[in-house]
């Protein structure tokens, strides 16, 4: 990385450019690169000058198709520079067999699209997709510099953002995937190993993206299963920085496709596609040569259809267009052959001298042309048996200047979550299949206008370009608050100055809470004992007649007294209902509603019967429900029910749900961290207040503290303390020298 500029650029990173090179006889040439990828986001990219990013010179990085001779890689890279703002990452073919058509398309390609049986597990392949993975952070390295953003795409290149993180703590990196993300039971047939590091190279991002909500839930769902990591609102925290997960739905380049539909020449192609296939009903079919596509389905039901409704013989034509794809995947290449074969037995079937059922081309169409043929086309038969998103249906739409025209689409595209307007289809169903295109060529004409044209307005609202807007500004919302939170944590100099504050003050205050602050957690409450440095650093501290030390915990006073009742503190127990002065005896702030208890406990011991593994610990005016020894995607399934049931139960009484660090409790409203100190504070005796605290409770406490006061939250986290520490030991260390206490 070099320091040229701060600058924003974009960086995007793919498996594929979106160019493709091919060598002929001439040299070599330059196409247009084929799938949604590249033919939904190069919109976007070729847009740059226009957005958020304020130079020209973003750049994609990429493989560009083939494997080059040494000796021409520099003429292609300029090339690709100049022509494309593409810079070509070259790999071998050896090395392409095992990762572009090994792992990438053996492994994780078959099994995000539930193709279990397809998928291949094997060793050197995925050795493979992580020294590709290197190579891609590589050169993205070698072009990065501060500043930029970096946005990684798709399946190949999982493993990449925590590569690039471990390189560039701070680069904004997002991730978006363009496939489906599986379920968790099929997620985890990948080896835990595998599974796992994916996991963790994608949590290198700071946001990762998906095309719909069930495939975010079900990438939160694994990251929570595999690597024992929750998650709240879609975000987890990970090596001390907060990564989100999100739905991106991705938009097409609409206008595009709409004028192209309205330029004359395209409406000439149009209406002479619908004459050279006889003035017939045209349903079309548009896609790669890909297993997922359930293309064997849609002819068998094409098959159905006219064996059916014989009436429809010889006026109406399927328009097969599959496009050449992964020809290395030995699946593909049986399935061209299986396709051919199909469609010669059914072409030969009900075919007759003037008319040829299937008209089937196996090649790729340029826009125009593509246009042309959606434009001509009554109805558009794109049934995916899965599909990450599935532009061409949104093209289709868009492509409908007149509105006449019939989508019908698989429930499994996840393009069928927005385009609810369609004529939804199981793509496992051949009778559904043959059934749907008969709906569609009857339908009237008003009410194909009607349904176009709501799916319409959504597809020009969302398309591509906002879809890109909305991915970037989020990810450069998430490193801001990133950037924020950084700047509260309390490094050398801040721990220098709260050190140098105290020495010179007269009369201080030090407001700690126990659990997570002085002790660290443990698994059951009773074990969080203290040990014996923290008890010397409290006895230095009380030593001292300028300190006055309150510890302001949700313990219950037996413990505190147990534990602390010998070291002359001021204690507040039970968030505020129980305060003791030193060694005085414990009073009672808080007086509970007669009864409290034996209605909420009933409703604690369900929980507790429910989720084995969880238990209560009862309190003079508390009960708290404890999960933390429960697997976390259960245990917050259940505290999530617990909860709710709580805040029904507390609707009109003086109690109160409180949700802490794995815990549920129910207090009285008025018990609260800041109003049990507030009897210190309006003394006004101290020129330096210390309070120091980790969970939500202890917010209660920061709120209430004047502007001067320093106070400190352990761990991450939003908080309206002024400083973050990382951990409780760091804290403890500042406390001890603060005491005189270090070791
Ligand atoms: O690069 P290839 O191996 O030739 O494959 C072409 C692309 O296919 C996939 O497209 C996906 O992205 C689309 C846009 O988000 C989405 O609509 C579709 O459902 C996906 O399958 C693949 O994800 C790309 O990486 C490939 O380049
Ligand atoms: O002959 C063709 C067939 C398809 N496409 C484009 O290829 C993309 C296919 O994307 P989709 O999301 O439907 O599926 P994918 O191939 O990415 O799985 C669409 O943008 C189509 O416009 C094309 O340009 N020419
Ligand atoms: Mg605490």
């Amino acid at each position: 990385m070099d320091n040229k500029s701060d600058i924003k650029r974009l960086l995007v990173v793919s498996n594929r450019l979106p160019v493709t090179i091919d060598k002929k006889q001439e040299g070599y040439i330059f196409k247009e690169s084929v799938g949604g990828l590249v033919s939904g986001f190069s919109a976007y990219f070729n847009s740059l000058q226009d957005t958020t990013f304020s130079e020209k010179d973003s750049v994609w990085i990429g493989w560009p198709g083939i494997s080059v001779d040494v000796e021409d890689q520099q003429l292609i890279s300029e090339r690709l520079s100049q022509d494309f703002s593409a810079s070509p990452v070259f790999l071998d073919e050896v090395t392409m067999d095992k990762f572009y058509l090994g792992f990438c398309n053996k492994t994780i390609w078959p099994l995000f699209h539930y193709f279990f049986s397809l998928t291949r597990f094997e060793d050197d392949l995925w050795e493979q997709y992580v020294a590709v993975n290197k190579v891609f952070c590589e050169a993205v390295c070698r072009i990065a510099r501060p500043g930029d953003v970096i946005w990684i795409h798709d399946y190949h290149l999982m493993l990449l953002p925590a590569m690039l993180r471990e390189r560039m703590p701070d680069a904004p990196i997002g991730f978006f995937l363009h496939i489906p993300f599986p379920d968790y039971e099929i997620f985890r047939q990948l080896p835990r190993r595998w599974g796992a590091a994916i996991l963790e190279g994608l949590l290198g991002a700071d946001l990762i993206g998906f095309h719909t909500i069930d495939y975010t839930q079900y990438f939160l769902n694994s990251v929570t299963r595999i690597l024992g990591l929750s998650h709240t609102l879609g975000r987890v925290r990970v090596g001390g920085r907060t990564v989100r997960a999100d739905t991106f739905p991705m938009g097409i380049d609409f206008t595009k496709y709409n004028n192209t539909a309205k330029q004359s020449r395209v409406i000439r192609e149009s209406e002479r596609l619908r004459r050279l296939l006889g003035d017939r009903k045209i349903v079309l079919s548009v896609d790669r040569l890909d297993y997922t596509k359930g293309i064997a389905n849609r002819l068998e039901a094409f098959a159905l259809f006219l064996e059916q409704h014989p009436e429809w013989q010889e006026k109406v034509i399927l328009a097969l267009i599959v496009v050449p794809s992964r020809v290395g995947v030995d699946q593909y290449q049986s399935m061209k052959r299986n396709i051919d074969e199909t469609v010669g037995r059914i072409n030969g079937r009900f075919g007759t001298l003037r008319w040829v059922p299937i008209v089937y081309q196996y090649r790729y169409l340029p826009l125009s042309p593509l246009v042309a043929l959606y434009s001509a086309s009554d109805v558009a038969l794109i049934t995916p048996l899965r599909d990450g998103m599935n532009l061409v249906a949104k093209e289709y739409v868009a492509s409908k200047a007149d509105k006449q025209g019939v989508l019908i689409l698989s429930e499994m595209a996840g393009a069928a979550k927005e385009l609810d307007q369609a004529i939804m289809v199981n793509p496992n169903s051949i009778e559904e299949i043959a059934d749907t295109i008969k709906e569609a060529l009857e339908m009237p004409a008003e009410e194909q206008q009607r349904r176009n044209q709501s799916m319409q307005v959504l597809l020009a609202k969302y398309d591509v370009i906002r879809w890109a807007d909305l991915f970037i500004k989020q990810l450069l919302g998430i490193r801001e608050a990133e950037r924020k939170a950084a700047s509260k944590i309390a490094g050398r100099q801040v721990r220098d100055s709260i050190f140098n504050e105290y020495k010179m003050a007269r009369k201080r205050l030090i407001l700690l809470d126990y659990d997570g602050t002085l002790v660290p957690f443990a698994n059951e409450p009773l074990l969080a004992v203290p040990g014996d440095c923290l008890l010397e650093t409290l006895h230095k501290l009380v030593s001292d007649e300028q300190n006055d030390v309150v510890i302001v915990s949700g313990r219950g006073r037996e413990t505190l007294q147990q534990w602390l009742g010998h070291v002359p503190l001021y204690m507040i127990a039970e968030h505020g209902a129980w305060r003791k002065k030193k060694s005085d005896k414990w009073e009672k702030i808080i007086h509970m509603p007669a009864d409290w208890r034996t209605q909420v406990l009933p409703i604690f011991q369900f929980y507790v019967d429910l989720l084995p593994g969880s238990f209560i610990e009862e309190k003079d005016c508390s009960i708290v429900w404890h999960y933390r020894k429960v697997e976390k995607e259960i245990a917050e399934f259940r505290a999530n029910e617990l909860k709710w049931e709580l805040i029904n139960f507390t609707l009109h009484t003086d109690l109160q749900v409180l949700e802490g660090n794995r815990i549920l409790e129910i207090r009285h409203k008025l018990s609260n961290k800041g109003a049990a100190i507030k009897p210190w504070l309006d003394q006004a005796a101290y020129d330096f207040i210390l309070a120091a605290g980790d969970d939500k409770t202890d917010e209660d406490l920061f709120a209430i503290l004047p502007a001067e006061a320093c106070s400190i939250k352990i761990g991450m986290g939003d908080t309206k303390a002024k400083y973050i520490m990382h951990s409780q030991e760091d804290f403890c260390g500042l406390l001890a020298k603060l005491a005189g206490n270090e070791k």
